[in-house]
């Protein structure tokens, strides 16, 4: 009988990486270069592949939409027209598919200009091979960034078109804090288009961080809206919103920044970070040296921009702190009970210079980490502050290196079950749960209790205890009056590109039928979907070459492959304990 030779030859199995080293035996033996040069192209590839103008993704974007287990609303989710339909998900199904089923490094393979789908032996491979799911329902082809002759021909007003294009294109935002990217990013625009301004008036003493050159568009997070959807006696004869606010603050009046917050009264004092709004710091009060306490320092009614944002009034104010009390009270509720959401112990309004100390905490800052922020110094003595006294709650996601799998998986349905219960107390939407806006501090306690629609439940902490922080763009219902963030007129924010996260803005915007008011949901299981993907391919690990870890990336592996099947956080949660 014939044989037919089908033995490979010897070193079939090799793959590029494996050829480059064959001639450097003293490389190969530090296995770890091989490890994290793939591992970073897993990771990197987040980035090249959110960006809109590299990559032309039709018909279903996201990698667990490509093959829902059960079929969902999610399921026939397409990302339109005028939206960028990019996706970035550094997700297992995305390592498998086409982009990264080559020799080459894809990455180099997308930043070749002028490279068709055509001329791609591979694209011919995929078109032939109609039975392949995954490889048919995503439809990727390489296109050239810019056509430069047609620029060169065409008339000024596509010229301008293609240059906004281009320009659009180029928003490519860090992972986290999307605001100060993208006040940094305007500015260099805006800078770019507009002729160099001189600014006589400046004053010396304020460098680099004063007022941007140019006035900047009143931008969408001062949008905050509050609706009331019931006529109460409070909705026929409203409080002025400063009245409410000073109600939120027990105050009569506002306090002096100087004496409500001096020095005396604060041992061990820092700055340890700051947002576009506002400045934080930490200390041990005088008078209670137990605990640690955070101060968010924000600057309302104003005149004058601050890091390039014009200032909240006290109608912008005042959902962020009704949202803040609202999820701290949720401690103590009897239905529907969480620790997962910031604890507030005061909110205060003060008025005056900021005050010294402060100051040079400001300045140590700035020496040790640049602060992007302006310098405290610009605000005058009739400026008012919001100041929120928030419990201490660790260090971000974004820094924390987890011990392995199994802690990260135990995180996840941390706050899987505190957005469950904001769910049902508040319908809470968080919308903005970037890996920024999650703190993690050591523990004790090896579980955690939830209370869900009366219901017990509890979450293993293997030592850690998560918290999740910042309500700018968060929605509520609070006694049938909803709180939301109008993002309908944003632009900027649904173009940005450079991280699965940006990718949440466009499906939080499909899903709400860009109508911010509504509640949906199923905006927190996008953000759950997109910490997982962090906690799968982003977090650091002490342990990952151990058994346990492996076990546990598989189970939150499995659970991304369904993940945009859920429809609520709830959902998800009942999900996981029907699991376990
Ligand atoms: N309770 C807290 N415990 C520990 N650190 C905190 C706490 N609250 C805030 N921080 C730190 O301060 C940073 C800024 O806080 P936050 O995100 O609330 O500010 P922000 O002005 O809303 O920022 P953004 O620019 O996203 O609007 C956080 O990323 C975190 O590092």
């Amino acid at each position: 009988m014939d044989s037919v030779n089908i033995t490979l030859p010897d070193d079939a199995w090799k793959d590029s990486f494996d050829k480059l080293l064959d001639p450097r035996p003293q490389l190969r033996e530090l296995n770890i270069i091989k490890r994290n040069v793939r591992r970073s192209f897993n990771f990197d590839s987040s980035v090249e592949n959110s960006n809109s103008n590299l990559l032309s993704v039709s018909n279903v974007s996201h990698p667990n939409l490509l093959e829902p287990k059960t079929p969902g609303p999610s399921a026939n989710m397409k990302l339109t027209a005028n939206n960028v339909s990019s996706i970035s998900t550094p997700c297992p199904k995305r390592l498998r598919s086409m982009l990264f089923d080559c020799a080459l490094s894809p990455i180099g393979g997308l930043k070749l200009d002028g490279l068709i789908a055509d001329l791609n032996p591979k694209m011919i491979e995929v078109k032939e091979n109609a039975e392949a799911p995954i490889r048919k329902t995503k439809q990727v082809c390489f296109k050239p960034n810019v056509d430069k002759p047609q620029i060169a021909v065409a008339d000024r007003k596509r010229t301008k078109t293609v240059l906004a294009e281009i320009r659009r294109s180029s928003l490519v935002l860090q992972p986290g804090k999307w605001q100060k990217n993208l006040i940094t990013w305007r500015r260099t625009c805006h800078q770019q288009d507009m002729p160099p301004r001189s600014d006589p008036g400046q004053k010396q003493s304020l460098p680099k961080k004063s007022t941007p050159a140019v006035n900047l568009e009143a931008t969408i997070r001062n949008s905050r809206k509050s609706v009331n959807v019931k006529t109460s006696l409070e909705a026929v004869m409203p409080l002025s919103h400063e009245k409410q606010v000073l109600k939120y603050c027990n105050q009569r009046r506002a306090l002096r920044f100087g004496t409500a917050y001096a020095a005396s009264k604060m041992i061990g004092s820092s700055k340890i970070g700051e947002g576009v709004y506002g400045e934080v710091f930490k200390y041990t009060p005088k008078n209670s040296t137990e605990i640690d306490v955070v101060l968010k320092v924000i600057p309302i009614e104003g005149e004058i921009q601050v890091n390039g944002e014009t200032q909240k009034t006290f109608e912008q104010i005042l959902p962020e702190i009704i949202i803040s009390k609202e999820m701290c009270n949720l401690r103590d509720n009897q239905a529907n009970a969480t620790l997962g959401y910031v604890d507030i112990y005061n909110v205060c309004l003060v008025k005056g210079h900021y005050p010294d100390h402060l100051i040079h905490l400001w300045e140590d800052f700035d020496s040790a980490k640049e602060s992007e922020n302006e310098h405290p110094e610009i605000f005058s003595d009739s400026q008012l502050f919001i100041v929120l006294e928030l419990k201490y709650a660790g260090t971000d996601l974004s820094t924390f290196t987890f011990l392995n799998a199994e802690q990260s998986y135990y995180a996840l349905q941390q706050i899987a079950s505190a957005l469950a219960v904001g769910e049902e107390a508040l319908q809470f939407e968080h919308r903005d749960l970037h890996w920024g806006n999650i703190l993690i501090e050591k523990t004790d306690n090896r579980e955690l209790a939830y209370k869900l629609n009366g219901k017990d439940l509890s979450v293993k902490t293997k030592g850690i205890k998560l918290t999740i922080i910042d309500y700018t763009l968060s929605r509520v219902t609070v006694d049938e009056n909803c709180h939301y963030n109008d993002l309908s007129v944003d632009e900027e924010l649904f173009e940005a590109t450079g991280d699965y996260q940006y990718d949440i803005y466009r499906m939080m915007r499909d899903e709400l039928k860009n109508d911010w008011s509504k509640y949906a949901p199923k905006t927190n299981v996008f953000w759950i979907s997109y910490i997982n993907s962090k906690l799968i391919d982003g977090v650091k690990y002490r342990n990952p070459n151990s058994k346990t870890h492996k076990l546990y990336l598989d189970k939150l592996k499995t659970l991304q492959d369904i993940m945009l099947t859920f429809s609520s956080a709830g959902d998800c949660i009942r999900h996981i304990n029907n699991c376990s």
